[in-house]
């Protein structure tokens, strides 16, 4: 007698990674497996920028081909030779690293929320990236944003202009640590708009087309510091997983790693530390300027290495009062602009009201779940 065999298939469930987006918890990306995986990246690229420094456009339109390539495909890469002095970086991040060593009561008179805007000092685990974990972010955090007087060249700015600025939350009796913080400040904010510059002639337009949004930019360093996590719970990362939401972050990172990057198969692609580079990545903002033809890509850090690990992301988008639309060159009759104008002003006041609620439904034991 024939005997028959009956195979059920099950059907695998879907797995997905979580991330926070636009101001909240909750996106997710299914992870891909066999043949349902996209062609994505599985490394970070090296962009190597000495030649944006040449005087010849065709050399820095080379690099910026370049850049933009990085820009669509990855959303993140790895900048060499960006001209910023080894000393400088070295120097702010001690001084960064003595600040944390200041006593608990000391760094909390710059309390973030004693701010109007959310700048000064947040202490570990007062920020909560990932809501499914129970103690938040084992960082502490120290930021401050763009303050006119401190540029090189500093713009005129009307009253109106002027009431749009941040207000900075310094630690007082600490000159060296303000002046260090404005030092690196500078330094990084040239470096900035010189990428500006790049990705306006990668996307073909006028290399100073950029150039007046961001003569008053709105800039932020967050100077942090990830105490080593405690591995035996599963409750610990340094930052849960995100987008920025600026128009990009140029990063330094220390010899520690820990930082890892999602690609379009949910799978997480490490960005080890390379000594004498930044990491720079692409944020909300420029991704919706673009059209979504730059890439605003998840990343996380989870520091298991044992060790303190130190960071400075720098934070970089167009001025408080520019009016952004969606850029012509990034859409067209097929394409139409996914984005209504905005200006950087209403998007962050936007981000922040979204901030400071998620802040109080903490503290009042509202909790929010998530499968
Ligand atoms: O510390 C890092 O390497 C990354 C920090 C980060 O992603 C952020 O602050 O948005
Ligand atoms: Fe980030």
């Amino acid at each position: 007698m024939a005997t028959v065999t009956q195979t059920v298939q099950t059907q695998a469930e879907p797995e997905y990674v979580y991330f926070h987006y636009d101001g909240v918890w909750g996106h997710k990306r299914e992870v891909l497996k066999g043949s349902c995986r996209k062609q994505t990246f599985t490394e970070i690229p090296v962009v190597d920028i000495a030649r944006l420094y040449s005087q010849d456009v065709e050399e820095r339109i080379g690099v910026a081909k370049e850049i933009i390539h990085a820009c669509e495909n990855v959303g993140f890469f790895y900048i060499q030779n960006h001209g910023i002095p080894q000393d400088l970086i070295h120097g702010t991040l001690e001084s960064n690293k003595k600040y944390f060593n200041k006593p608990l009561d000391e760094k909390m008179q710059q309390y973030i929320y004693k701010s109007r805007n959310l700048r000064g000092y947040e202490p570990v685990h007062g920020a909560r990236v990932d809501a499914t974990k129970a103690t938040g972010d084992r960082k502490e955090s120290f930021l401050f944003s763009y303050d006119p007087e401190e540029d090189e060249i500093v713009p005129e700015l009307t009253e109106e202009q002027r009431a749009l600025l941040s207000h900075n939350l310094w630690p007082e009796d600490d000159e060296g640590f303000r002046k260090q913080s404005w030092d690196y400040h500078r330094a990084l904010l040239r470096l900035a708009r010189k990428m500006m510059q790049a990705f306006a002639l990668g996307l073909g337009e006028k290399e100073t087309y950029f150039d007046e949004l961001v003569t008053a930019p709105l800039t932020s360093i967050k100077k942090i510091h990830y105490p080593p996590q405690d591995l035996t719970s599963t409750d610990e990362t340094g930052i849960g997983a995100h987008t920025d939401f600026v128009c990009f972050t140029i990063l330094h990172q220390d010899n520690t790693g820990g930082l890892d990057v999602l690609n379009a198969n949910a799978e997480w692609v490490p960005a080890p530390p390379i000594p004498g580079t930044f990491v720079v990545n692409i944020g909300d903002f420029l991704m919706r300027l673009t059209n979504n033809r730059f890439l605003s890509t998840v990343h996380r850090v989870k520091n298991v290495s044992g060790k303190d690990r130190y960071s400075m992301p720098f934070f970089f988008s167009f001025g408080m009062h520019d009016f952004v639309s969606v850029l012509p060159s990034c859409c067209g009759p097929d394409n139409p602009p996914k984005y209504e104008p905005i200006t950087v002003s209403d998007y962050y006041k936007r981000r922040h009201e979204i901030q400071k609620k998620a802040f109080a439904d903490r503290q009042s034991g509202k909790a929010t779940v998530y499968s």
